[in-house]
């Protein structure tokens, strides 16, 4: 089973420029979670604060007892190997075949036989489904392969938390339909926590479980998808919405006369009337379900009375809907503020 990362207080800076400050969340053992946020709000800087290749100035990241902020870097260097990592352009060597791009966090960390390496890089492969481009270079495949080359490589020495960061960009609407049903195929394969950076708000309706949002150096939320799918923060569902109207300018913080102007608008220029979720991605036919689905049944309904009304409603109509009837909240296992 994947490992939960717990971040508390996490403040990151650039000499004079905060990025984000105070952010507080946990990714749940095993499941999937997205984090938003318009261009520049410090997502990737995020992502590289988990695996402490950058140092946030305060807070922590706990993984498996190992803080990844302040720990001497002997331990995080042993910890960071329970991560798999899929970065946007798959950053492969141009020069290597597939093959050997994918065998390559093996033959650098590990002692195992050319034999053995073969059999894990070529199942894989598999798993991607890029059986026969393994002799390629990257230079002779598209982009949306070499993002799946990208992601094999991720797996090759068994995460069990995947970082992916904006592994959409550049593909077309149905690649990325593509890509979406082999992240949830993956998470019911190996059952790793997984975190998700994107834009794209097909695979923050369908693949996780949980969402998170930055913006104006905050988190703004994270929590169940159903939480932000229904959320009527204005920036949450400005973004979720795809919408001009709302927070978020061109230049990511709109200026005042904007937003009051728009504010003073017609509602009916900015009211769009309640979203539909739509239903999550199950596994392809043929995998197990996802260990998640259980785990998360339980987690959520033992905090759905902290939930807004209109996300409650979502997730009994969720669990009411699916094969078995929503497990009922343990007697005083309700958490404290966060989601
Ligand atoms: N090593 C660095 N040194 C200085 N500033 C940095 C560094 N890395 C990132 N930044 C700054 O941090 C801010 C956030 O960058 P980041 O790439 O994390 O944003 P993002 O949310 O991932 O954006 P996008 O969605 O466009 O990829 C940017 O202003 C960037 O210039």
């Amino acid at each position: 089973m994947g490992i939960e990362v717990v971040v508390e207080g996490l403040t990151k800076s650039f000499g004079e420029q905060r990025i984000w400050q105070d952010v507080t969340l946990t990714l749940p053992a095993g499941e999937v979670s997205v984090m938003l946020g318009p261009s520049g709000t410090g997502k990737t800087v995020f992502l590289k604060s988990l695996i402490g290749l950058l140092k946030p100035e305060e807070g922590r990241v706990l993984i498996d007892g190992v803080d990844m902020v302040n720990s001497p870097e002997r331990d995080i260097y042993e910890t960071r190997k329970l991560f798999g990592l899929m970065f946007q352009d798959g950053a492969l060597f141009g020069s290597m075949s597939l093959y050997d791009n994918i065998a390559f966090p093996l033959r650098e960390h590990t002692r195992k036989k050319e034999s053995e390496i073969r059999r894990i890089v070529m199942e894989r492969i598999e798993v991607v489904g890029l059986l026969g481009a393994e002799g390629k270079l990257p230079g002779e495949i598209s982009g949306g392969m070499r993002k799946r080359a990208g992601l094999a490589r991720a797996l090759v020495l068994d995460p069990q938390i995947i970082l992916c960061d904006e592994p959409d960009s550049g593909l077309d609407p149905v690649r990325t339909a593509y890509l979406s049903q082999l992240l949830i195929d993956l998470n019911a394969r190996i059952d790793a926590t997984m975190l998700i950076v994107t834009h794209n708000l097909d695979i923050a309706a369908t693949v996780p479980d949980n969402m998170g949002m930055l913006f104006r150096r905050e988190l703004v939320t994270f929590g169940p998808r159903e939480v932000l799918l229904t959320s009527e923060e204005p920036v949450v569902a400005q973004f979720l919405g795809g919408r001009r109207e709302g927070p978020i300018g061109m230049s990511e913080e709109k200026d005042a006369a904007t937003l009051a102007a728009e504010a003073a608008a017609p509602r009916s220029a900015t009211e769009r009337g309640p979203r539909e979720i739509v239903p999550q991605l199950e596994p392809s036919p043929g995998l197990p379900e996802r260990r998640a689905v259980t785990r998360r049944r339980q987690r959520v309904m033992n905090m759905i009375d902290q939930v807004p009304p209109a996300a409650r409603s979502a997730i009994l109509r969720t669990y009411a809907t699916s094969d078995s009837a929503p497990t009922l909240p343990l007697p005083g296992t309700a958490g404290s503020g966060t989601w």
